[in-house]
């Protein structure tokens, strides 16, 4: 069986996306398309060389009897409402990253999914699926490195537009850390606080950059995460995680190292869609195959709110300076792992 998919949002990632899916996964195809820039989604298809139906509105996407499964790849602040119409649809739903703006917009999709009854939503939380992560992972619940008791990291973008303020480093940036440090420690965040160092001067008046973002956690590990999103050098993503017994990290992605010009170096990435290419590959591929056999396991609908509850701690903290409770609550037995 084919699953047939219709993708909301051309932009970047939504043609990456219908890239691998039409080109480089097994048993699903793009057959529908909608954003707002109609004439831009349909230069991307045909650069792509992909025949699909274009709409201007997502919801038109959604409810086409041609489609099985729905790609949210729209801006972050339209997450929320074409999630919630899938599920109003009944169809499994892949929503890039941040699930919504906030907790509360998170909690109503949760309590949407949970009134359906059965899983529809997974989150574009990749990491847990690259295999770096992976391996750090099983580093540390093998206890190799004894229990952790610091996590130093790094999120680093080359540069960002002028469109990108200071609370977008959390929404849209940090919430990769606050997924995956949690998927990674197998804890919950309890506080958190943010300083902001001395500013670059690449930045502009709207963005604070860079920050750094300090957790404690309930099992009382501290992390300490920098974002740094016009660091100019390259895209760069870093995490030592510091045991009792000896320290472990995150592994650089492979490349080629060369002595050149009295020089011995490595190039680096510049592009967050080389950095974790295969993790999308394999994220997208586990949706497809869930989505076709009718039961959802990847980062769900309670994996975007728990990273939400901890974004909006770090909004607070962002304007407060103060350490930020972060109150994370029980999770339904609808959710259980
Ligand atoms: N998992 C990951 O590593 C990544 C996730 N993302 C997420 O994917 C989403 C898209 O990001 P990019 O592709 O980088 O942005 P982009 O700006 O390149 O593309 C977004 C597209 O969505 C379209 N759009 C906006 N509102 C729409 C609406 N109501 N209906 C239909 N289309 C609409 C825009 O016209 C644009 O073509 C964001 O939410 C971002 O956070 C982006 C990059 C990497
Ligand atoms: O999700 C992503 C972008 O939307 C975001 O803008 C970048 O900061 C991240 O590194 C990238 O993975």
């Amino acid at each position: 069986m084919t699953l047939k998919l219709g993708v909301i949002g051309a932009g970047a990632i939504g043609q990456d996306h219908i890239r691998r899916c039409n080109n480089v996964l097994q048993g699903a195809k793009v057959v529908a398309v909608s954003d707002i820039n109609v004439e831009g989604a349909r230069a991307a298809l045909q650069r792509l060389n992909i025949e699909a139906e274009v709409y201007q509105d997502g919801h038109q996407v959604i409810n086409s009897p041609d489609v099985d499964a729905i790609l949210v790849t729209s801006w972050d602040p339209t997450h929320e409402e074409f999630t919630l119409a899938a599920i109003a649809a009944g169809k499994p739903v892949f929503c890039e990253k941040p699930l919504a703006m906030s907790a509360d917009g998170c909690r109503r999709i949760v309590d949407a999914e949970i009134k359906h009854g059965k899983r529809l939503v997974q989150v574009g939380f990749m990491r847990p699926y690259d295999a770096g992560y992976r391996a750090l992972k099983k580093v540390i619940t093998d206890g190799e490195i004894g229990e952790p008791l610091m996590l130093h990291c790094a999120h680093r973008n080359q540069s960002v537009g002028e469109n990108y303020t200071t609370d977008m480093a959390i929404t849209n940036t940090l919430i990769h850390e606050l997924d995956v440090l949690r998927w990674l420690t197998e804890d919950d965040y309890k506080s958190v606080q943010v300083v902001f160092p001395r500013s670059t001067s690449k930045t502009h008046a709207k963005l604070k950059d860079p920050q750094i973002v300090l957790f404690e956690t309930q099992k009382g590990i501290r992390i300490d995460v920098e974002i740094f999103v016009n660091c100019a050098y390259g895209y760069d993503i870093q995490c030592e995680v510091v045991g009792e017994e000896g320290i472990a990290k995150l592994p650089e992605p492979s490349a080629i190292q060369m002595r050149k010009n009295a020089r011995l170096g490595n190039a680096l990435l510049t592009d967050w869609k080389d950095r974790f290419i295969e993790a999308y590959d394999v994220e997208l591929q586990a949706f497809i195959n869930d989505a076709t056999a009718g039961t959802l396991s990847g980062p769900s609908a309670w994996d975007g709110f728990a990273a939400s509850v901890a974004a909006d701690a770090c909004h607070k903290a962002q304007e407060s300076g103060a350490i930020e409770a972060v109150t994370m609550p029980a999770r339904p037995d609808f959710y259980a792992k």
